[in-house]
């Protein structure tokens, strides 16, 4: 077994120090000489490989710019890389557990010399802040080394316990499932891109890695880093292409085994439906993760602390614009602290500073057109369905930069069952809710079909130990901002219409990619 350290999780750089500003900045003149303008090919079987038609990265804080470009692959490319992974599968299941670990670890390593570079490409990529294209990148590095860890204790024969058996020896083997597809979204292209190609890869199996459109590009710099790091050809194909066409394909083709997605409920909806049906010669059941979107409520109390909440509330709710599954996009205040509570926030949200992710902006452009339209559209019934306390407007401006910028938005006494209250948005616009009591806020929490993220802000033991028992979420936090997952100290995963509750970065996110087969041997 590789003797390693134990895992911890990488620890954020501190932006308040002006060394740690300037290397940002100093990386960002790195990025735009080095990475920005360049295209990715597709990798498969090894090799670089283009199309003829691409696919364009667009600057969401700039929509003049043109990050770069990726190859846009076509079904034939689809086929050609799942066939070749089964090929490379033939020796990578045979692999020691360990040297699969190793590349992991080399990954990672490579990653931490690397981390800033990653960091500002996403800032121009898809507009991320420093922090948190920090926060993302420390959570590609801990996916890496965590799964790298986390695979060792399923090496050799009768690594899970069974019970003894006078005059027999049971084993229980975990075995990989062959070859698989994992589709992406844009929002952590770089942290969960890597982590759900990782955990399948690190237990022997290969995978088509498919990013998303609009962030190729941080997805071909993560692909060079695993093959830097040593891994096969076949193991990982690099398919950037559109979800409809080659997306759909693959999730249907009866040589895939298994299919990893994390994205919107719409269309994780519809992979499940069509993976679900057999296709002509398919020999399995295709197992399918996914984790999806969230309409994320946090309680407040009349016993929280209000400066406890409002920064929780601030930070839940706008970092990345409310671009996160995990955001808060609902607040639920009981009656008696209604007024103290919103006033407090609506003038801290109100203090945010709009601009680029270059810039450093609190609250930078979301990533795409469609994005922009969605959430202008929700924007608009808002005074109907509510009292519009901040913002209110898509102003596709700011500071003289044309992009897809949402003002900062805060909609208040809104009511329960209406769109605002039960749809996803994903932007920087939250639904504040008036609750009778502290009973009547945990019936609204719990009243989507979304169970992703929740928290509750209150000084109440009882309150506290009731809602751990019975809000219907994955992920629940108390007393702070319900997103930012750690890998290893917050398994992440959602029940409900949020997902299979796979618990990415937990102790038994790698099972999700075995399968397992007891051998008994009477002596
Ligand atoms: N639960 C989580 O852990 C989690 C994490 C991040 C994002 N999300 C969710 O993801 C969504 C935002 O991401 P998005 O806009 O990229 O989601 P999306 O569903 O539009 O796209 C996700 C991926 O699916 C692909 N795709 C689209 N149609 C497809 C099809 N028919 N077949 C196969 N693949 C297809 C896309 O190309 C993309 O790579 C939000 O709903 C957010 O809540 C969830
Ligand atoms: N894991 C992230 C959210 C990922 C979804 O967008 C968090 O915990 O905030």
């Amino acid at each position: 077994m590789i003797k390693i350290q134990e895992y911890r999780p990488q620890s954020f750089i501190d932006f308040t120090k002006e060394e740690n500003v300037q290397a940002y900045q100093d990386a960002l003149k790195k990025v735009r000489a080095e990475l920005v303008g360049r295209h990715y090919p597709m990798v498969i079987n090894g090799e670089r490989v283009d199309t003829a038609e691409k696919l364009t990265s667009l600057n969401p804080c700039d929509t003049n710019e043109v990050v770069g470009t990726t190859a846009k692959a076509t079904i034939e490319d689809a086929e050609r890389a799942l066939q070749g992974a089964w090929t490379a599968f033939e020796s990578w299941k045979k692999w020691d557990m360990d040297a699969r670990a190793r590349v992991l670890l080399k990954a990672a390593a490579i990653l931490k010399r690397r981390r800033l570079e990653a960091c500002a490409l996403m800032s121009i990529e898809v507009g991320k802040n420093y922090a948190e294209a920090d926060v993302e990148v420390a959570e590609a590095i801990d996916f890496l080394e965590y799964y790298a860890r986390s695979a060792m204790k399923y090496s050799g024969f009768g690594s899970s316990e069974t019970t003894w058996f006078e005059g027999e020896e049971n084993g229980l083997m975990s075995i990989p499932l062959g070859v698989g597809v994992s589709i992406s979204p844009w929002n952590f292209p770089c942290a969960i891109f890597i982590g759900m190609a990782a955990a399948p890869i690190v237990v022997g199996n290969c995978v088509i890695v498919k990013p998303a459109e609009d962030a190729g590009l941080i997805a071909g710099f993560m692909v060079d880093i695993m093959l830097e790091a040593g891994l096969p050809a076949g193991v990982l194909q690099f398919l950037p292409g559109v979800g409809k066409e080659i997306g759909e394909y693959l999730t249907t083709h009866a040589k895939t085994r298994f299919i990893t997605f994390t994205g919107s409920r719409a269309v994780g909806l519809h992979i499940n439906e069509v993976a679900a049906k057999v296709q002509p010669g398919q020999k399995w059941i295709k197992r399918v993760i996914m984790e999806l979107g969230g309409k994320d409520g946090m309680i407040v109390d009349e016993t929280a602390d209000l400066d406890v909440a409002v920064t929780a509330a601030v930070q839940g709710a706008f970092g990345f614009n409310g671009q996160k599954c995990s955001a808060m996009s609902r607040l639920i205040v009981v009656d008696s602290v209604y007024d103290d509570v919103v006033n407090a926030f609506v003038k801290r949200a109100g203090a945010l500073k709009v601009g680029t992710g270059e810039e450093n902006a609190n609250v930078t452009a979301v990533v795409n057109q469609m994005s922009f339209d969605k959430i202008k559209s929700y924007l608009e019934i808002a005074p109907d369905e509510g009292k519009v306390l901040l913002g209110g407007n898509a102003t596709g401006e700011a500071n003289g930069k044309q992009g897809y910028y949402v003002q900062p938005t805060i909609v208040g006494d809104v009511k329960r069952e209406s769109r605002l209250a039960q749809e996803e948005i994903f932007g920087p616009v939250v639904s504040v809710i008036r609750a009778r009591d502290w009973q009547d806020a945990l019936d609204i929490a719990n009243s989507t079909e979304y169970g992703l993220t929740g928290g509750v802000c209150s000084a109440s033991r009882e309150r506290l130990e009731q809602a751990r028992a019975e809000f219907e979420v994955g992920n629940l936090y108390f007393n702070r901002k319900i997103t930012g997952a750690i890998v290893g100290v917050q398994p992440f995963g959602g029940y409900n219409m949020s997902g299979t509750d796979s618990k990415a970065g937990g102790p038994d996110y790698l099972a999700n990619f075995m399968q397992l087969k007891t051998v008994t041997e009477r002596w």
